[in-house]
């Protein structure tokens, strides 16, 4: 079958089993091929493959509503709601997203990327409809990882206390990225092996309702027998105590399973939670023997070995090179303890887990758990790395500031992925971070402009003991600079001079220092000389070499791959309007206020003028009598 010709998913309802296995192979071998040109999350959707199209069967979207939590995991969904078409484009500039998007699809109808929300959501809507009268199906999906996340219990706890009609599909692959931790993981793995359990029960009951007579009222007593036989033998009645029906666990491959289920669930008042078992990477080999979360979500790669396509790259990773660089601190200071919420595997912590397994926290989807547990360590004087993307630490904001900053505690933020990330896009993106820690006293907030510079920082953080501090580094490769032999720790709030000039500064810092300095050697040309400054300190800046740059009264651009909002140019514009340098002129490049969508980092970059070239522009008619000196 022609999957571009797929319009809508209502043909699916008269095909039988034989048609529907003939069209999940051809949707996996579609999957495999697309992503192996453009990379994605390819191993969640190749385990859903069937659950997606039993789903679809099963319920009449877009008035049963699907909500895919994360979202990685919705590629099948939008191949049968018609955009298959679109794949070519998959996670690219202007191209198609790799999450659900409301503009894309009336299919479509909640938006994630971070962990967690369906349930949340799911309840507005089911409480929407139950106040409206509608009547249809709210059908979250979320997966046995995203089920860790603290909002996804929040809202299990509400659900099941209201008794609303939903049902809750659990997409139960033993998997998060990395396998999946925490007891509740435990309880599903005890849930997994209770099959036989749930067969028995129905036997049991099929059984006792046949005794002539008495049958019936035996039933309603093997009833109180069976579940207390329930508690003994599996711990469905987690759910079940939530008040919660707990259906399951069933095949998410297998079609006649899938089908006799969810029309059961259909008929059943209340919420519901079908327990689906499904195999991550399900039918390309490669990605199902993955036990650590390579296939999670990957580059390109090469269809029939499954190498992956090495992308050319300078320095090291830069994840690699901080956790690197922890690890040696870790070898020598005791006090360190690494905690990272399920991100072992993006951030490069494995050689960490490996050495001090009681040293490292893999604490599942659960940033304010990590974050809070790291001002817990710091209150006994241990030294907490918690190391987090910066677009899931604004999980956390309140516990950064109401446990770690507020108290002063000295714990170590390794702030990852901080900048524009790419192919993730809008629900992705690390450029909050600065506006959202800068307001907030005690932080140190730093980023380098190397990796040799990184290790410094490391260095820094590790040796800093007076309170909070934050090295943001970005996604991506380090600039494949000499590094030194010594990591030494820099003195806070100190900034560096990288080109001497005497028209005009440039203050920025990180991913966007390279840009300032190509723009400094055009600008040379014309006569104008521009200083480039590090300002690798966002938080203390570096106060004194404010001072004499305003006195000297340079016309100053600040650079930043950041939310111009609150960022490192509106702490330089506040800084110069309390100590009253009214007459300095100052210019900001950076994030405008709006969502930077998917797509390659320096085709962003050019959308919104972060370049080389709108640098140069802007310090030419900041000094323009330069341009006039110059015309004579
Ligand atoms: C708040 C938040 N934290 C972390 C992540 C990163 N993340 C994306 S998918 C994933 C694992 C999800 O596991 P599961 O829900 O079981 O889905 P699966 O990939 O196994 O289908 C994680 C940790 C995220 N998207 N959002
Ligand atoms: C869906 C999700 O949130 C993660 O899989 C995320 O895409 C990982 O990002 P990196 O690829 O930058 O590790
Ligand atoms: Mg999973």
């Amino acid at each position: 079958m022609d999957l571009t010709k797929i319009s809508s998913p209502s043909f699916l309802k008269d095909l039988n089993k034989k048609q529907l296995e003939a069209l999940a192979g051809e949707i996996r071998a579609f999957l495999i091929e697309k992503c192996s040109i453009t990379g994605g999350h390819i191993g969640p959707n190749l385990g859903v493959v069937e659950l997606t199209i039993a789903l679809h069967k099963a319920f009449n979207s877009p008035k049963d509503k699907f909500l895919w939590d994360v979202g990685h995991q919705a590629y099948v969904h939008k191949i049968l709601t018609g955009r298959a078409s679109q794949f070519d484009t998959l996670r690219q500039f202007k191209g198609l997203c790799g999450f659900p998007k409301l503009v894309e699809s009336e299919h479509d109808m909640w938006e994630t990327g971070h962990s967690s929300t369906s349930l949340s959501a799911a309840m507005g809507m089911a409480a929407a409809r139950d106040i409206k009268g509608d009547k249809n199906f709210v059908v979250p999906i979320i997966g046995d990882g995203a089920l860790t996340g603290g909002m996804a219990l929040e809202a299990l706890n509400h659900i099941g206390h209201e008794k609303t009609n939903m049902i809750v599909i659990l997409n139960d692959n033993e998997m998060s990225i990395a396998p999946n931790v925490g007891a509740l993981h435990d309880v599903l793995g005890r849930l997994r092996t209770a099959k036989e359990y749930s067969r028995a029960k129905e036997d049991l009951e099929s059984l006792i309702h046949k005794i002539p007579m008495v049958g019936d009222k035996l039933a309603a007593t093997a009833e109180r027998v069976k579940d207390s036989l329930k508690y003994l033998v599996v711990s469905g009645v987690f759910f079940e105590e939530l008040g919660f029906k707990y259906l399951g666990p069933i095949d998410g491959h297998d079609f006649e399973a899938l089908e006799k289920t969810l029309e059961y669930a259909k008929k059943v008042q209340g919420p519901v939670l079908v327990h689906v078992l499904t195999k991550k990477g399900k039918g390309y080999k490669p990605a199902e023997d993955d036990t650590i979360g390579t296939w999670h979500g990957t580059g390109p790669y090469k269809m029939e070995t499954g190498a992956f396509v090495k992308s050319s790259t300078k320095g090291p990773a830069w994840s690699s090179l901080v956790a690197e660089s922890v690890r040696k601190c870790m070898k020598e200071d005791n006090r360190i303890v690494t905690i990272t919420p399920a991100m072992p595997v993006g951030s490069k912590l494995e050689g960490i887990q490996k050495d001090f397994p009681n040293r490292f926290f893999d604490v599942g989807i659960a940033e304010q758990h990590a974050t809070t547990m790291a001002a817990g360590l710091a209150t006994q004087h241990m030294k907490p790395f918690l190391s987090i993307y910066s677009t899931f630490l604004q999980r956390a904001y309140d516990q950064v500031l109401h446990d770690i900053a507020r108290p002063n505690l000295n714990v170590f933020i390794g702030i990852d992925r901080a900048g524009l990330v790419g192919a993730d896009g809008e629900t992705h993106q690390g450029v909050f971070d600065i506006s959202f820690l800068r307001h907030i006293p005690n932080i140190v907030l730093m980023m380098p402009k190397d990796e040799n510079e990184g290790q410094h920082m490391v260095k820094t953080a590790i040796d800093y003991n007076d309170g909070p501090i934050a090295l943001r580094y970005p996604r991506g490769n380090g600039l494949g600079v000499e590094m030194d032999a010594e990591m030494k720790a820099l003195p806070i709030g100190s900034w560096e001079v990288l080109r001497e000039g005497s028209d005009a500064v440039i203050l920025t810092f990180g991913t966007t220092i390279p840009m300032a300095l190509k723009a400094a050697e055009q600008l040379a040309y014309q006569g104008i000389d521009v200083r480039v400054v590090n300002a690798r300190f966002i938080k203390p800046m570096d106060e004194v070499m404010l001072h004499e740059i305003m006195q000297e009264n340079l016309p100053i651009l600040t650079i930043e791959e950041s939310l111009l909002q609150g960022g490192f140019g509106s702490a330089v514009l506040e800084f110069a309007f309390d100590k009253k340098y009214r007459n300095v002129q100052i210019e900001r490049i950076g994030i405008p206020d709006e969502f930077i969508e998917h797509g390659e980092v320096d085709l962003l970059l050019e959308e919104i003028n972060v370049t080389a070239e709108e640098a140069v522009k802007r310090i030419t008619q900041l000094v323009p009598n330069k341009q006039s000196d110059r015309v004579n």
